[in-house]
């Protein structure tokens, strides 16, 4: 039996292809009652640790459970972990409630389900249409539906937010949203994409390279976001030097000649450059976006300082979750529940 807590717990977990290392020795706890959003760029593994989760990719180490089993031995799983995963096709001349319905009596659920999940999905109204004519929103508005079927605990999306436009991403998160904090569900999903699923996400687990590179509260991360000043003078190398010997250390000169300040307001670097008789032509205040942040953090480098270029090593504070040094470190961060 499963312990009945919505928990996923993934812990050193690996993967090998051959000579690839999809996934090399991932941890990572999803509580329920938020929505976590599972993120890194393309090929990064985050399908193949899914796949692992639902139980379609044997590991070559380490484990994935879903309320303390691994999916093998959920007993119905289909109770218990509703997924949906990439590139899912449908019998193309199948109602959209027949379609339901083959699956509802495939995991023992009555007929009756198909409609009401197509309800939840907004799809009531399109139930007698073939899924071969759903555009790719209804599709994956469909899929959903299938994957509630079973009204699972557990809910684990891969790339829900493709094809959907921008309505099918505010429903979509008002769904989930819903889902996971009125009813004290666990909702995964993955995008590669940060932006597209921000709106949709409470917590976060990054991965690149089949690393952990952060995980925590999404709030958390913007918060250890830093502005700079970007400031353009006459004499670029002449105010860094000024600056540095006010002990304004985060300062870096731009590829397009003009320097980024971290910690300084614009009145400070104004009055110095002007005390060294340096002209500055112009200067502007810029906030680091998330975006530019999961860039770097994906990168394997993080650094809140100025010019936000890539750098050899990491500098400056970590954000909260981010690990201090190495991957040994992140297989210890946690955010909440037991560890396993
Ligand atoms: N069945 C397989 N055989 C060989 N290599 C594989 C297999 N499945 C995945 N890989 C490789 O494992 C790595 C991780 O792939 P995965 O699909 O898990 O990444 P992803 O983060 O989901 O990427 P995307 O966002 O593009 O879907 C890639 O290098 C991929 O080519």
């Amino acid at each position: 039996m499963h312990d009945g807590s919505g928990r996923i717990v993934v812990q050193n977990l690996s993967k090998q292809f051959g000579a690839v290392n999809a996934v090399q020795n991932l941890s990572f706890t999803v509580e329920p009652g938020s929505v976590t959003g599972f993120l890194g760029p393309n090929g990064a593994g985050k399908t193949t640790t899914l796949r692992m989760l639902l139980g379609l990719v044997t590991p070559t180490s380490g484990a994935a459970t879903i309320n303390g089993r691994p999916h093998s031995q959920l007993g119905n799983p289909a109770r218990v972990v509703g997924s949906v995963l990439e590139n899912e096709g449908f019998h193309p001349s199948r109602t959209a409630r027949n379609h339901l319905r083959v699956y509802a009596a495939a995991i023992g659920v009555p007929d009756r389900r198909a409609d009401e999940v197509l309800g939840l999905v907004g799809l009531g109204s399109a139930a007698d249409r073939k899924a071969g004519g759903f555009s790719l929103g209804m599709r994956q508005r469909l899929a959903l539906a299938t994957a509630l079927l079973g009204d699972p605990q557990v809910l684990v999306l891969d790339e829900p937010t493709n094809g959907l436009d921008p309505e099918g991403i505010l429903w979509l998160r008002n769904f989930l949203r819903s889902y996971a904090r009125e009813q004290r569900r666990t909702v995964l999903v993955s995008s590669h994409l940060l932006n597209e699923v921000e709106q949709l996400i409470d917590q976060v687990v990054i991965i690149s390279q089949g690393i952990t590179r952060y995980y925590g509260p999404l709030d958390q991360l913007r918060k250890s976001q830093q502005s700079r000043v970007l400031v353009q003078p006459a004499d670029p190398a002449a105010l860094v030097k000024t600056l540095q010997e006010n002990g304004i250390q985060q300062v870096s000169p731009t590829p397009d000649g003009r320097v980024a300040v971290a910690g300084s307001s614009v009145q400070q670097i104004g009055d110095l450059a002007a005390k060294a008789g340096i002209a500055v032509y112009g200067m502007q205040e810029d906030h680091a976006d998330l975006e530019r942040m999961f860039f770097q953090l994906t990168q394997g480098q993080y650094t809140g300082g100025p010019g936000y270029q890539p750098q050899p090593q990491y500098q400056g504070p970590p954000p909260p979750g981010y690990p201090p040094s190495g991957p040994q470190q992140q297989q210890q961060q946690h955010w909440g529940g037991p560890q396993r």
